[in-house]
């Protein structure tokens, strides 16, 4: 897809920045998750550039494309049957300008190192966009956990972390949780880490149990976050949750507590979704249900459905924007929501769309949202609730202090305000008033940029 400018920019620099997208797309053919994001986050640079030759000259761009680290390593691990399985780790420490490399791991099916690389560009410029001092980095693997026991997961989880610890610690590279991995996950990496090294050093890992150095609101922070995110966005529209019909994709982590804020709100959400299809119910979502269903039972969003009742429908392999609603959070993966989507819920009046997910918007359907006139979140901003949690988990941790679930929600508010407020105005300065992509994407490389120019050419 051609570099077009978002802005205004002169045709030189735009043609700087043709010349190292195409160098991407020559080095790393096949990574098409990780050439989108970089494409977004060009196509917003022509002004920055123009503005400051300097970084050109400096490469400063292609700098921050190319990942500092990329590790891949392999991970053998033994069934309940006693089959042997391979599977393929990754870790991309991908900038640490601004502080440790900080970054979920992913286990899915799906994982490879161009879904790393992706997830990875994303992370640096929403921890960035945070203000709290954290690189940017991201890993995972293609081990699927759907249907393995507790134990088997526990087996793939210390394998995969005998290998891991080698490359990261409180200072160097802090994992946390991303889809397929959440507590019980973080637990047994944790736990394998504590054996492996002999030491309890808490600030390593985030997503930590309550009881052993977590934070609270760290496992409702990404879900209260773009929530908190949206409602900013609404706020400056005159308008609030109260009273929105919400479809809400995904019915995991970041969708379960989406849920939870929004309805806090006053919001009525009526869909929630996996990857077998979508429930939608017209009394609104019944959240203990869904946490009973996803949480302790680890089942399917048909199972909600089966044991709701009438006002609940399961619709197999459909998709929740079908269904009309005032505002869209999509909670689920990347690209979940694509252009034929977004015109159906432009159709159908949406508000306002914000990304729970990370980059679950198709380049397509971000054009027709906002040519639309919708408010959009992008998740480099909008889910940064979840890192920034993890960013006051790390601080609690380095002062073995404990903060209670009233004061961390309250810096979370603070922080995705601040976020909120940021793009907002980087977008008017820059002549794109109400586009928070723009905001977003310049804010959080100028912070990076910065900081990488003052530390020299490494
Ligand atoms: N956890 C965190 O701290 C943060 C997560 N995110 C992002 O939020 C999104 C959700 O993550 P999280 O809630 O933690 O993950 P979970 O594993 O808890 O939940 C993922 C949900 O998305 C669904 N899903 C995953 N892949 C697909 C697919 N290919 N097609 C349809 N549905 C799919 C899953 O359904 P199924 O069970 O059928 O696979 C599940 O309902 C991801 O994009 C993640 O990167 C962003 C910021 C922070
Ligand atoms: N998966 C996450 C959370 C990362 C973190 O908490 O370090 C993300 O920001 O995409």
């Amino acid at each position: 897809m051609p570099l077009a400018s978002r802005l205004p920019a002169p045709p030189e620099t735009m043609a700087v920045l043709e010349e190292t997208y195409a160098g991407v797309l020559r080095r790393d053919p096949g990574e098409s998750e990780f050439h989108q994001a970089v494409h977004e986050v060009l196509e917003s640079l022509g002004p920055v550039l123009a503005a400051r030759p300097g970084l050109a000259t400096a490469k400063l761009v292609e700098r921050v494309i190319e990942p500092e680290r990329q590790i891949m390593f392999r991970v053998p691990w033994q069934d309940d049957d006693g089959e042997i399985h391979v599977n393929r780790g990754f870790r991309v420490e991908y900038n640490g300008a601004l502080g440790p490399y900080k970054g979920g791991l992913r286990f899915h099916p799906t994982v490879n190192l161009g879904i790393v690389k992706f997830l990875g560009f994303e992370q640096i410029f929403k921890n960035a966009l945070t203000g709290l001092g954290i690189g940017g980095g991201k890993g995972g693997s293609d081990f699927d956990p759907h249907g393995r026991s507790d134990a088997e997961v526990m087996r793939f989880c210390q394998s995969f972390m005998t290998e891991l610890h080698r490359h990261v610690g409180e200072h160097t590279d802090v994992p946390a949780g991303d889809i397929g991995v959440g507590a019980r996950e973080i637990g047994y990496l944790f736990g394998q880490y504590r054996r492996v090294t002999n030491r309890w050093e808490a600030g390593m890992l985030t997503g930590k149990g309550m009881l052993w150095g977590g934070s609270a609101v760290r496992t409702e922070a990404t879900g209260y976050g773009n929530v908190m995110f949206t409602a900013e966005m609404l706020r400056r529209r005159g308008e609030d949750l109260d009273g929105q019909q919400i479809v809400v994709s995904g019915s995991g982590n970041v969708a379960i507590y989406t849920i939870e804020k929004a309805q806090q709100l006053g919001a009525n959400v009526i869909t929630v979704s996996d990857s077998g299809g979508y429930v939608v119910d017209e009394k609104g979502i019944d959240l203990d249900l869904l946490k009973q269903v996803k949480e302790v039972d680890r089942g399917r969003v048909s199972d909600y459905a089966d044991l709701r009742g009438s006002s609940a429908r399961f619709v197999a392999g459909g998709r929740v924007w079908d269904v009309p609603a005032d505002i869209a959070l999509p909670s689920a993966t990347q690209n979940e929501l694509d252009a034929d989507a977004a015109a159906i819920l432009v159709r159908n009046g949406v508000k306002a769309v914000s990304e729970g997910a990370n980059m679950p918007t198709t380049p397509g359907a971000v054009h027709v949202l906002q040519n639309a006139g919708v408010a959009f979140g992008p998740g480099k901003a909008a889910n940064a609730g979840g890192v920034a949690v993890s960013a006051l988990e790390m601080r609690q941790n380095a002062s073995r202090a404990a903060w209670p679930f009233s004061q961390v929600e309250e810096e979370l508010l603070a922080i995705m305000t601040s976020i909120h407020d940021t793009c907002y105005e980087t977008a008017d300065r820059y002549g794109a008033p109400g586009d928070y992509v723009v905001g977003a994407n310049i804010a959080g490389f100028e912070r990076v940029a910065d900081a990488m120019l003052a530390q020299g050419l490494i």
